[in-house]
């Protein structure tokens, strides 16, 4: 379903959130919870645990249905979409792709095979068959290859990949699917200092074609970012702004970061 801009919003935002919560038995996992994502922008959000962080995600992705609220994505095409009106796999092909804690690459097929069966559209059964592919998508797997910076491992089997490189390659994984939002769940976690470095790099590469969220605990990481944080906290936002002046905030300092 297509949407009209809310009136109040000049310059449509990829992702405009206003008001939503959500209850289990009760308890509000979301409370008037509203954030606006502005096309390109990198976001981090961070918040003490049970802030509802996973919980935003969820009702983002169609995972989880909100009880009040508003959620517009506005896709390449720049029509509007009301999210809370589809599920899963909608929401996912409309443009929002969702990268998990948990890498889950094939781990018996290469870099280069996870990729391919990846891409939007996939291959026809012709294509697969002979293996060959469009000139087109070739030139989009090496794009992608190149930038997660594995395409020296292209031929090598995932599971053989670094637990940081087996992460870049799920973030590949989605951009096979051309997604304008990717909403990232904690992709520092478990990782090498050098890997979370390399991986603020990647994340600023792709912020020049997409919009990204980014949930993360680890303060180096993203100071790393160097982008706008939100602070969430009992299902709201406690803070926004830059690193520094959130982390300046009495609030945010007594509710997380002065634990
Ligand atoms: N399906 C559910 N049923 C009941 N309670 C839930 C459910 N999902 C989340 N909650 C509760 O909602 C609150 C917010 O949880 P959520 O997982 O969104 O927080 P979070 O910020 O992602 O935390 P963490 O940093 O620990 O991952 C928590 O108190 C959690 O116990």
């Amino acid at each position: 379903m297509s949407l009209q801009t809310p009136k109040h919003i000049d310059n449509p935002a990829v992702l405009y959130m206003d008001g939503v919560s959500v209850s289990f038995d009760g308890f509000k996992a979301l409370n008037s919870l509203s954030m606006v994502i502005a096309p390109g922008e990198m976001r981090a959000i961070i918040g003490p645990n049970g802030a509802g962080k996973t919980t935003m995600m969820d009702v983002i992705t169609g995972k989880t249905r909100p009880d009040t609220g508003t959620i517009i994505f506005t896709d390449n095409a720049n029509s509007q979409h009301d999210l809370t009106r589809f599920d899963e796999a909608d929401v996912a092909n409309l443009g929002v792709g969702r990268k998990f804690q948990k890498p889950s690459v094939i781990e018996s097929l290469t870099v280069f095979e996870n990729l391919e069966m990846s891409l939007k559209g996939g291959r026809s059964i012709w294509q697969a068959l002979l293996h060959k592919l469009t000139a087109e998508k070739a030139q989009k797997l090496d794009d992608i290859l190149d930038m997660i910076d594995l395409a020296d491992k292209r031929e090598e089997l995932a599971g053989n990949l670094s637990h940081g490189q087996k992460q870049w390659l799920e973030i590949g994984m989605l951009l096979g699917q051309e997604p304008q939002l990717l909403l990232i769940d904690e992709p520092a976690a478990g990782m090498t200092d050098e890997e979370t470095m390399k991986t603020a790099e990647l994340f600023k590469r792709l912020a020049q074609k997409h919009s990204l969220m980014v949930v993360e605990h680890d303060m180096d990481f993203i100071e790393a970012l160097d982008c706008k944080v939100t602070v969430l906290h009992e299902g709201h936002v406690l803070a926004e702004g830059s690193l520094a002046t959130v982390k300046a905030n009495p609030q945010v300092i007594e509710v997380y970061l002065g634990r």
